[in-house]
């Protein structure tokens, strides 16, 4: 995959070229406006199983060119979802020191600071995550929804560790700690639909919650997301500092999103 996935001539634009599903059906990101939301009763809060991890287990965190992700412990799961799906790895979404608003998903066309990904795999039919990654019933992925307030010493945990990853294929270990803090408190609010990866190869596989609550992390520490790394390699001699690395909402036609609250 090119470095720049984000930007230039290899941007989202020409994505299809390569990976055929960017340009298909079910695509995320997308934007929530009211004549597309509709409430559901049957949509429960989820439930966390394991999410409390010891701080003598270690999460590694690395850098991977477009992204900065932790991968998860296979003892985490989700139920309440149509099967129990097993946490694979934590990722975010962000903008540039010039403009904070990089989330992936907006609401009434509005972006937020930043998106928190949680990707999980359906761990019930499939044996791990890159087998379910092109299923329809593959993926779910917990998106949280991030805004400018009080310093957040739960995104601390991961966020202090950005000096070690600041280049491309550089990794960390995090100590364990309890992935339900980096949730919004309201677990029972969501906007629910059927999506895709919002990376190629963007497989329509995700079954997305989007939390409606946004949780806050402070500007000192959104200023250290969005000016930490690069998607270049240590030694690179033109280093590509890694910003603005969310996709553009994609078209939603004839299609739902349903709402666990009222409005
Ligand atoms: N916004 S998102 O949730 O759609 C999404 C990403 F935005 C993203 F960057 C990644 S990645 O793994 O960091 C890089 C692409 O592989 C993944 N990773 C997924 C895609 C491919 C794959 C394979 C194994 C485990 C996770 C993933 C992802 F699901
Ligand atoms: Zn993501």
């Amino acid at each position: 995959v090119s470095l720049l996935l984000y930007a230039g001539p290899d941007g989202e634009k020409a994505w299809p070229k390569k990976y055929p599903f960017c340009g298909g059906v079910f695509q995320s990101p997308i934007d929530f406006h009211k004549d597309i939301l509709q409430y559901d009763s049957n949509l429960l809060p989820l439930e966390f199983i394991g999410y409390n991890v010891s701080s003598t287990d270690r999460f590694t965190l690395t850098n991977n060119g477009h992204s900065v992700k932790m991968y998860l412990s296979p003892t985490m799961y989700i139920r309440n979802l149509p099967f129990e799906y097993t946490a694979s790895q934590l990722h975010l979404h962000w903008g540039n020191r010039n403009k904070s608003e990089g989330s992936e998903h907006t609401v009434s066309g509005k972006h937020f600071a930043a998106e928190l990904h949680i990707v999980h795999y359906n761990s019930e039919k499939y044996p791990d995550v890159t087998a379910a990654m092109d299923k329809a019933d593959g993926l779910a992925v917990l998106a949280i929804l991030l805004e400018i307030g009080p310093f957040n010493p739960s995104y601390e945990k991961i966020f202090r560790h950005f000096r070690n990853v600041k280049y491309k294929d550089q990794m960390v270990q995090v100590p364990g700690f309890n992935i339900r803090e980096l949730l919004p408190d309201r677990l029972d609010e969501y906007y629910r639909y059927e999506g895709s990866l919002t990376t190629p190869p963007c497989y329509p596989s995700v079954l997305w919650t989007v939390f409606r609550h946004p949780v806050k992390i402070s500007q000192e520490q959104l200023l250290a997301l969005e000016t930490a790394m690069y998607c270049t390699e240590s030694d690179d001699p033109e280093p590509l500092e890694m910003v603005d690395n969310f996709r553009n909402v994609q078209e939603f036609h004839e299609r739902l999103v349903f709402i666990s609250f009222h409005e």
